[in-house]
């Protein structure tokens, strides 16, 4: 009877930080994949690593997880400093799941798996792999081989043999890249399960509605870093609040109905939407605002049809901060 072994991930976090990265930059020849990187990644986070094709996602993936070497600049992954003497440890603390799972087709999924525990000298196989395919929901398919698998379940296998080593810190790279969207879901739902058990995980990806979904936190890279933090905080930090107003017919005085009105710093005329007026006021807090601009048209003798915070996505936030860089090249 084989024992389970110790979970990593049934133990109090390690302290301190699980990714700690400074300056980090990597030049292949004149092309810089990345240059001058700075965050880091509390344990239990999950954080996204957004950014458009080409702009470094995948190598960064591939130097914290010691496959390349860095050009420049430092970092700590699970604890250790990014040193060639350290790889090897830090490669047992982690897991890199590549955007490609690379299975061996003819193999089932069991034996896939044995096969890559194997070759990481890992202790109890057949438990390791019953957990990691529980994990997964894939223990009805184990004896499948895995040419017989969608590309879904392909990379839930991929998924399953990055857990293998229990790993501290998970890098998934595209996790969802090509999968339809009920199997894009799937691999979400088993990411939110990886987080909710304490695994961290930095994921790359270029859906931001993904990102926003299942990310703590989320970095913006275009060969350097453009912004990282809370979603939430992202979008304040990037668009100024508004409040856009409605009223079935204009205003007579807007002036003096929107002055000095807590929580409102100035107001324009929107774009009418067919019979109604639309007023979009700057905003320093929607619930103070909100309730005094309501009276305040009322008082001045309108209807009014609709009171909207401005909701901006991180698509809205990528978009722009990926632009003013395609933008800035163009000049
Ligand atoms: N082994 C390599 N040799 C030379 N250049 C490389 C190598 N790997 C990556 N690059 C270059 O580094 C840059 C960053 O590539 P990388 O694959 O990290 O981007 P990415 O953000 O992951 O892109 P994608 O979303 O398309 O996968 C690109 O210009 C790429 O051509």
């Amino acid at each position: 009877m084989e024992r389970e072994s110790a979970n990593t991930r049934d133990q109090a976090p390690p302290s301190g930080p699980a990714i700690v990265v400074e300056g980090l930059t990597k030049r292949f020849g004149g092309r810089t994949a990345f240059a001058d990187v700075t965050l880091s990644v509390e344990y239990g986070e999950v954080f996204g690593f957004l950014g458009p094709n080409g702009a470094g996602k995948s190598t960064t993936v591939r130097t914290l997880g010691t496959l390349l070497a860095p050009t420049s600049g430092s970092a700590t992954v699970a604890g250790l400093p990014l040193h060639p003497a350290n790889s090897g440890e830090i490669r047992r603390r982690i897991a890199v799941m590549p955007e490609s799972p690379g299975l061996y087709p003819r193999l089932s999924v069991a034996e896939n798996l044995d096969f890559f525990a194997g070759l990481y000298e890992l202790d109890h196989r057949r438990s390791r792999i019953e957990r990691s395919l529980r994990a997964v929901n894939l223990l009805d398919r184990a004896d499948d081989p895995c040419r017989s698998l969608s590309k879904g379940l392909r990379q839930r296998v991929g998924l399953a043999r990055a857990l293998l080593s229990d790993p501290r810190i998970l890098f998934l790279d595209e996790p969802t890249s090509g999968l339809d969207p009920l199997a894009a879901h799937d691999v979400h739902e088993l990411i939110d399960g990886l987080r909710k058990r304490g695994v961290t995980i930095f994921l790359t990806t270029h859906r931001l509605a993904e990102a926003e979904a299942l990310c703590d936190r989320v970095g913006i890279l275009n060969t350097t870093l453009r912004t990282i933090g809370r979603p939430d905080d992202l979008r304040e930090r990037l668009f100024a609040k508004t409040l856009e107003v409605s009223t079935r017919a204009p205003l007579t005085e807007p002036d003096s109905v929107f002055a000095d009105l807590p929580g409102v710093d100035g107001w324009r005329r929107g774009d009418d939407a067919g019979e109604h007026t639309t007023y979009v006021l700057t905003i320093t807090d929607a619930d103070l605002a909100a309730p005094a601009v309501a009276r305040a048209v009322v008082t001045g003798g309108a209807d009014l049809l609709t009171l909207n915070p401005s909701r901006h996505s991180l698509q809205e936030v990528y978009l722009q901060l990926v632009n003013e860089d395609v933008e800035a090249q163009a000049r």
